[in-house]
């Protein structure tokens, strides 16, 4: 018998056709339990339609997923859904905007999309020590209409964070934020990412300077299939990154190790 832990999500030989479009080919990726991953890829690769693949917001034509080892298909994706947290501006655009801090993040508890509701029975000291993992109780009574950019995506976290997600899904988490706030909201994001037992975190991103050293692994496609996957180090090249966006690109680290890009 084999003794082998069974990975947090795999995904295998998924394609995602809209009429004649292929979406996604026959994509394969595993992420294990532990890791934490960036995709990467130009406009319109398939990035958000892969995760929504995943999530069950867009059918697969073929192919296999399994999150957490429920399969795809065979099991009630809405409770699957439950143990995936995700972040995007899609969805904070949807947060009533005279909601206060705390009770977006207390709707989190039952979190599904389009479905907001709450529970009395749902602890509000729960929901200030997810504000506080993102440093932001001081908000708890704010409300969303009035929060910065940076602030409004700390609290659409520690909403997805009261869920205890095994995933957590972060869609370009970093745009429209300004350097400064985008610095404050990386280290956030260190801070959640080094948490025993915390969700393993996708992280979709433009920019490899957003790459923080707890992402382990990356995830780089182009049109729709897999141009290179696995550990920071080997998949991410200057090779990859221009055959990814069609120009050439030299990846370098600063001396901090920070990875940018130059065009
Ligand atoms: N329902 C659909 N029908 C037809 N084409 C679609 C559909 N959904 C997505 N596409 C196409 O699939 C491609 C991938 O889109 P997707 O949004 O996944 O890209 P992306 O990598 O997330 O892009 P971006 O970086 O701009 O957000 C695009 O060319 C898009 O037009």
């Amino acid at each position: 018998m084999s003794t082998e832990p069974t990975p947090l999500l795999s995904v295998e030989g998924l394609a995602v056709m809209r009429g004649d479009t292929h979406i996604l080919r026959r994509i394969d990726w595993r992420v294990e339990r532990g890791q934490h991953w960036a995709i990467l890829g130009a406009n319109g690769c398939g990035k958000t339609s892969l995760l929504s693949a995943i999530t069950a917001y867009l059918t697969p034509s073929s192919g296999e997923i399994v999150f957490d080892g429920d399969a795809y298909g065979e099991t009630d994706w809405n409770e699957v859904r439950l143990r995936i947290g995700i972040v995007s501006n899609a969805l904070t655009r949807r947060i009533p905007p005279g909601e206060d801090a705390l009770n977006t993040v207390l709707s989190g508890g039952t979190a599904q999309l389009g479905f907001w509701t709450r529970s009395k029975s749902i602890p509000t000291d729960k929901a200030l020590r997810c504000l506080g993992k993102l440093g932001v109780r001081h908000l708890a009574e704010r409300r969303w209409e009035v929060l910065s950019q940076g602030e409004r995506q700390k609290v659409f976290i520690a909403r997805a964070l009261m869920a205890d997600p095994r995933l957590l899904i972060l869609d370009e988490p970093c745009a429209g934020l300004d350097p400064v706030a985008r610095e404050h909201f990386l280290t956030r994001l260190r801070k959640l990412a080094a948490l025993k037992n915390g969700p393993a975190m996708i992280l979709v991103t433009h920019h490899v300077e957003e790459i923080f050293p707890e992402i382990s692994h990356v995830l780089v496609l182009r049109k729709g299939r897999v141009l290179a996957a696995g550990p920071v180090g080997e998949a991410l090249s200057s090779e990859t990154l221009s055959q990814a966006f069609g120009a050439p690109l030299a990846l370098e680290r600063d001396r901090q190790g920070r990875l940018r890009l130059v065009v």
